[in-house]
This record gives C-alpha cells, structure tokens and sequence, in this order.
C-alpha cells in the first residue's frame, strides 16, 4: 500500500505538539539515489502505541493519500515502523495548518481566501474525479505551502492533509448525515465539509458553532439551522448551497468551481468581521 521507510533513515527535530492520538515533529529523512546522500524535511506523525485500535484508520487514511499524487494534496513519503511504534512520514508544509495561521491575525485579503478555496475546490474535484472521499475536510487539515505576496501577485498555496483520525465532535463540519450512519461517508459529505470549510476561512479561521457543547451542536443540526450567512451574498449562497441538509442537492464540484470563479472580488477587497452566532 505505501513505502516502507527505514528508522534509521529518520532523524528527529523540534516537536510541533500533539493531537488526540498523535504526536507530530519536524524532522529529516536520508535516501540515498545513485550513491548521493540526501535529507529532505519532513513532518514525522506518530501514532501513540496505546491507540492501537486507530491503527488501521491511520494507516488507512495514510495509504488514501500515498495512492494518488496532486498539487494540492500533502504528499505522504510512507511509514516506519520501530517495535510498537507507528510513524506516518510526510512532506513538510512550511506555515502549517491554516486555521492556526489565520488566527494569529494575519490580516489576509478577499481574494486570498478566494484563491485558497479555489485550490481546495480543485482538490476536491481531483478525489470525486477517482472517487475518493476525504472525509476530513477543514481547516485545520489545510497547511499553507506559500504565503503569497499580494503586492507581487503570488497567490497563497494550500495543501489538504491526510483525514487523520476522525473524532466524533466534528459537528459543524461532518455532514448530518454522517452522524446517524459514520460508515458511509459519501463525495456528498466532503461537500459539506467544504462549504464548512469555505466558512471558515472568511473568518479568519475561527471554527463555526465556536464554545458551542455537544448538545447545542445536535440541536444546531436537528433544527436544520445553517452557518450564519457571510456579508457576501454570493459567497452566503455557495455556503448554503454546500451545507445543504439534502445530501443529493449538494453541487457538483464542477459547479462548486464554477460559482467560485464567477466571484468578483473587487469591491470585495474589504476586510469585515462576520456575525458570530451566540448559542
Ligand atoms: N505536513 C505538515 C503538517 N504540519 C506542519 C507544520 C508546520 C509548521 N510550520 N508548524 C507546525 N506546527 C504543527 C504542525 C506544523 C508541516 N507539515
């Protein structure tokens, strides 16, 4: 399924902190192509050896990304295995996660979140295209490869991450339909997730339903409540569309592109807060 990469040509930095069964470091790994020595960085993610029940969904979403390769999808090197030890070797993404990185104030403009939802609009176009469901979409699992310098016209660059290890309070992201039947996560659920997303990033990252328990996130669902709507009527309506309850009414990603690309920014280059719900 992926590359099995030697312990011994890992090499260890600076850990980056922990998620809920993981811990994540910088690191390097040696090949060695026709007798050169080469290290290339990388993000070392291991496994805690206590969660081996997440075993095969780690691997699983790991094996989901090292099967197929496009721009705007991180690249998974492969894992190692060192006794009861599991290590997802993946490419380094310079900025990291992108809610982490709106949140710490970078004032970025409208068309830079355009153009990053774009990216990940094709991203997504790539896994219906092969049939693949990420099942993970947010942006957290988003890592900003390039800043992008708006005065020289360089547009950020975005990689989707691996799934990772879904946890259950993914409420708004995961699809409602999801949460009665979480075995069969759809292309329809990645829509959603999306449209979740897309949300996000127009608020700088702050998460929707944000302090929100568990209980005001079911009812959020159970009385068909929507995201409140971005200033954007058009970007509202691309949202709405996305996170619709009816799974089957969802757009395509054709279309998803298409909505995107007919978005006028200028005018739009404002910098505005949006409505935060208050449960
Ligand atoms: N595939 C990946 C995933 N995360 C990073 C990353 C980069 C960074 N500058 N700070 C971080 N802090 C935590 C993770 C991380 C890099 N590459």
């Amino acid at each position: 399924q992926f590359h099995m990469i030697k312990y011994e040509d890992l090499k260890w930095d600076e850990s980056l902190g922990q998620g809920s069964f993981t811990r994540i470091y910088r690191g390097h790994k040696t090949d060695i192509r026709d007798g050169e020595n080469y290290t290339t960085e990388v993000l070392l993610k291991e496994l805690d050896a206590g969660h081996k029940n997440c075993w095969e969904s780690f691997f699983e979403s790991a094996s989901l990304m090292s099967q197929i390769s496009h721009k705007h999808l991180l690249l998974v090197y492969g894992v190692s295995v060192h006794g009861v030890q599991n290590i997802m070797v993946q490419e380094f993404v310079k900025y990291g996660a992108l809610d982490l990185y709106l949140k710490r104030g970078r004032s970025v403009s409208v068309s830079w979140k355009l153009d990053v939802a774009k990216q990940l609009a094709s991203a997504l176009n790539f896994l219906e295209e092969k049939h693949i469901v990420h099942g993970n979409i947010c942006a957290k699992n988003l890592l900003l490869a390039r800043e992008g310098d708006q005065s020289q016209g360089i547009s950020p660059f975005i990689k989707l991450s691996d799934p990772g290890i879904m946890v259950l309070d993914r409420i708004p992201w995961v699809a409602p339909e999801v949460l009665d039947a979480p075995d069969d996560l759809t292309l329809e659920c990645d829509k959603w997730s999306f449209g979740a997303t897309v949300w996000e990033i127009f608020n700088n990252g702050n998460s929707p339903l944000q302090g929100w328990d568990l209980d005001e996130k079911r009812q959020f669902y159970e009385s068909f409540q929507k995201l409140p709507p971005s200033q954007w009527a058009e970007l509202a309506d691309l949202i709405t569309q996305c996170m619709d309850y009816q799974a089957a009414l969802r757009p395509s990603c054709r279309s998803i592109i298409r909505q995107l690309n007919s978005l006028i920014t200028s005018g739009n280059d404002v910098r505005y807060t949006e409505l935060q719900i208050i449960p």
